[in-house]
């Protein structure tokens, strides 16, 4: 088995992990998968989801319930096929590096489930199921609406019969699932059970670090309707001068933007929600946040603070280049994994947001003040950015963006609290000229 640390601080050593997942359809299996495969490689985690569903529609696009009546010999072969090959796949993919492969199937029976755990652990590597089940009516409706109108099974045809035909399948699934371990016969097996979205949850012979760190993450989901609010400070007097980092004062125009803030904030959140605020330890978040209602619960957090650019703290991109230009050309070249001397990179601002992430995923409401490298990370969390992109994302002064986590991605709207600013994104290569660097009215 291939020796791997990713230099995450997950040291993923020789574990290699297969999740299984269990459940009726309809129990948000895939949105879980979905979000455990993003958490996992925004921290660098080579994870991928198999999804059954999808190699079986080669052999049956668009199946009606009785395909998945249990007394379909014929329905029973293709979907037996289907399990073998989506295994297939993901056994190879494991050879070829992957950590944490995610069977996305209704797994629904012991003898599916024996199955697969002999023949994932036979090329060693773990197995670990996580059950969705879910007897709460109105999540299981929620889960069939999304279903017709999103899945390819269901593409082109009457909504209504869709949703009759989903439900005779779940049906036909409801005659022979057994939940994991419900006759006690599958206590060897290392498991999650989640009921009902979370409300309460079965561990069973979790074993080690990553396993852990995985189950943690599932567990702290949740599905209610919230959103994200991420700003960065008003413009700092530094960011006037295109200095890096420090811990300057806010502008003439940053401080305008702090007075305007309340209002933006109240147009997109609305009066009634409760909102706490998150700001980083740093004058600039704090100061752009102190206008706010006194309501709202605010908090400060180290994890927020700026990327710390060490040595070049308080000098401009000219500056940096001047001085040491093999490393000026050593970010450009990989920016996401260049450290600052004495400082940190992307990945290290990364690692340390991971609390910050999964404080995130517990929370209803919250509005995010920081920097403009932590907010790249933390946007490249919920839109799915590679790393590759994520450490030159445009996120400009004196602008507000809401996240909207959805079943299948983030929706995002962006409002520009219309308060001139300078622009401190640089471009590959450049050094960044900020176009408008004395503020009118002066500072
Ligand atoms: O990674 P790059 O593109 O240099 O952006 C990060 C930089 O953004 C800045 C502004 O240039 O953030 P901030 O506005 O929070 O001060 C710097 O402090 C920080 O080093």
């Amino acid at each position: 088995m291939p020796r791997k640390t990713n230099g995450v601080g997950v040291q993923a050593e020789d574990a290699q992990i297969c999740v299984v997942m269990v459940g009726l359809p309809a129990r948000g299996k895939s949105y879980i998968a979905q979000k455990a495969q993003r958490y996992l490689r925004w921290l660098s985690i080579p994870a991928r989801t198999f999804n059954v569903g999808n190699y079986r529609r080669t052999d049956a696009p668009q199946p009606t319930a009785d395909f998945f009546d249990m007394n379909n010999a014929e329905g029973e072969r293709k979907r037996r096929a289907a399990a073998e090959a989506a295994v297939a796949d993901m056994l190879q993919w494991f050879k070829s590096g992957g950590v944490v492969g995610i069977l996305d199937a209704t797994n629904s029976t012991k003898e599916r489930r024996q199955w697969v755990m002999d023949t994932i652990s036979k090329e060693g590597i773990e197995v670990i199921f996580v059950e969705s089940k879910c007897d709460d009516e109105a999540l299981i409706m929620g889960n069939i609406r999304d279903v017709k109108t999103t899945s390819p099974d269901y593409k082109g045809q009457d909504p209504e019969t869709a949703a009759l035909d989903f439900r005779n399948r779940i049906r036909n699934y409801e005659k022979i699932y057994k939940s994991i371990n419900e006759d006690g016969d599958e206590n060897d097996y290392t498991y999650l059970k989640v009921m009902d979205v979370g409300k309460q949850v079965i561990i069973n012979r979790i074993q080690d670090y990553l396993q852990s760190r995985i189950v943690y993450y599932l567990i702290n989901l949740h599905i209610r309707p919230r959103s994200v609010w991420l700003s960065r400070h008003g413009e700092s007097m530094l960011n006037l001068e295109g200095r890096i980092g420090g811990d300057a004062a806010l502008s003439y125009r940053g401080e305008e933007y702090a007075r305007k803030l309340p209002d933006l904030v109240r147009q997109s959140v609305g009066d009634d929600r409760p909102l706490t605020v998150w700001t980083s330890t740093l004058k600039r978040t704090i100061a752009t946040a102190r206008h706010l209602p006194k309501h709202y619960n605010q908090l400060q957090w180290k994890a927020l603070d700026e990327l710390d650019a060490g040595v070049c703290d308080g000098l401009t991109y000219q500056e940096i280049k001047d001085r040491y230009p093999d490393d000026f050309a050593a970010r450009d070249d990989d920016k996401y994994n260049y450290r600052y001397r004495g400082g940190e990179s992307y990945r290290d601002v990364v690692i340390r947001l991971e609390p910050i992430i999964m404080e995130l995923e517990r929370s209803e409401d919250i509005l995010i003040i920081s920097h403009q490298a932590v907010i790249r990370c933390i946007y490249a969390y919920f839109m799915q950015k590679d790393q590759e992109d994520s450490p030159w994302l445009p996120v400009p002064l004196h602008t507000l963006i809401k996240l909207t986590p959805r079943a299948y991605g983030t929706d995002e709207e962006k409002t520009s609290a219309n308060i001139k600013a300078v622009s401190t994104w640089r471009g590959k290569g450049s050094t960044a000229k900020h176009e408008d660097p004395v503020p009118e009215g002066g500072i």
